[in-house]
């Protein structure tokens, strides 16, 4: 059994094993519930015997963990469902996260969910990252009652606390890192937002589970579907796709394609 807010895989090499530097997974939802859902603190399950991977791919190193709700959990939300989430490693050392949530519920009822892949990538320093693929978009501003914005035309930078929600996001968005010498790509499908979250010095300071200066060595970017949460009826199923990439530095801004710097083609 796993937790659902276990260390899926360590992109860090100096803090291996701290959450907060790691790849996170979350099962949002609007209401009454706990802040970034349920699913991150339950025991899911892992399924022996998966669907075969499809041919097409790469692949062949993946594990299936399965969440269902207990009887105690669906006094808190009413709803039966199986939530499949399908890790695998491509032979580069990409990481591919592909989630299936399936309303199983059989009194016919529809439900409504928002979903993040809550992803902490490692920073060598955030005053010198920049984020590229974000820029133009309109985003809901999270410190400023969600109000929408639009980003400038310039890359994103860091100087301060951010918490936004960019809307309608292309499938690729990288991470530059000059100093690390990489570039991080995250591709993604069936996830329209990105979160992208630093606490920045006074914030982290509040975190209980979070060192006062971390917040300088991380970045969060979040493939989401927040803005418009995905209603499943009975029978429907949804999938969100994530996969990260970790690219030498030699790649080029505005080069969104890993696979053509790895493979120089
Ligand atoms: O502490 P965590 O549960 O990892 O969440 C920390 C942060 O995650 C997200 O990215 C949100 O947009 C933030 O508002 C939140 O504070």
């Amino acid at each position: 059994m796993c937790r659902s807010s276990i260390v899926v895989a360590c992109l860090d090499d100096d803090h291996c094993g701290h959450e907060k530097h790691a790849l996170c997974l979350q099962f949002s939802n609007h209401g009454p519930l706990e802040p970034h859902g349920f699913a991150r603190n339950k025991l899911w399950s892992i399924d022996t015997d998966p669907p075969a991977f499809p041919t097409n791919s790469s692949s062949k190193a993946y594990i299936d963990l399965i969440l269902k709700p207990s009887e105690e959990d669906m006094k808190i939300w009413p709803h039966s469902y199986e939530f499949r989430l399908r890790v695998a490693l491509g032979p580069g050392g990409d990481l591919m996260l592909t989630s299936r949530i399936r309303n199983t519920n059989t009194d016919g009822k529809p439900f409504t969910f928002t979903f993040a892949y809550h992803t902490y990538f490692s920073v060598s320093d955030i005053s010198e990252v920049r984020v590229e693929g974000l820029e133009t978009l309109d985003y809901l501003d999270n410190l400023l009652n969600k109000q929408r914005f639009t980003e400038q035309g310039d890359a994103i930078t860091f100087e301060a606390e951010v918490d936004k929600i960019y809307l309608s996001t292309p499938t690729k968005i990288a991470i530059l890192d000059h100093e690390k010498k990489r570039t991080l790509v995250l591709r993604k499908d069936g996830l329209p937002d990105a979160v992208v979250w630093n606490p920045w010095d006074k914030k982290a300071k509040a975190m209980a589970d979070f060192g006062d200066d971390e917040y300088k060595h991380m970045l969060c970017v979040e493939a989401a579907a927040i803005e418009k949460p995905i209603t499943l009826k009975p029978g429907e199923e949804w999938r969100g796709r994530q996969e990260l990439s970790a690219v030498p530095s030699s790649y080029c801004s505005g080069q969104l394609d890993p696979r053509r710097v790895l493979q120089g083609s």
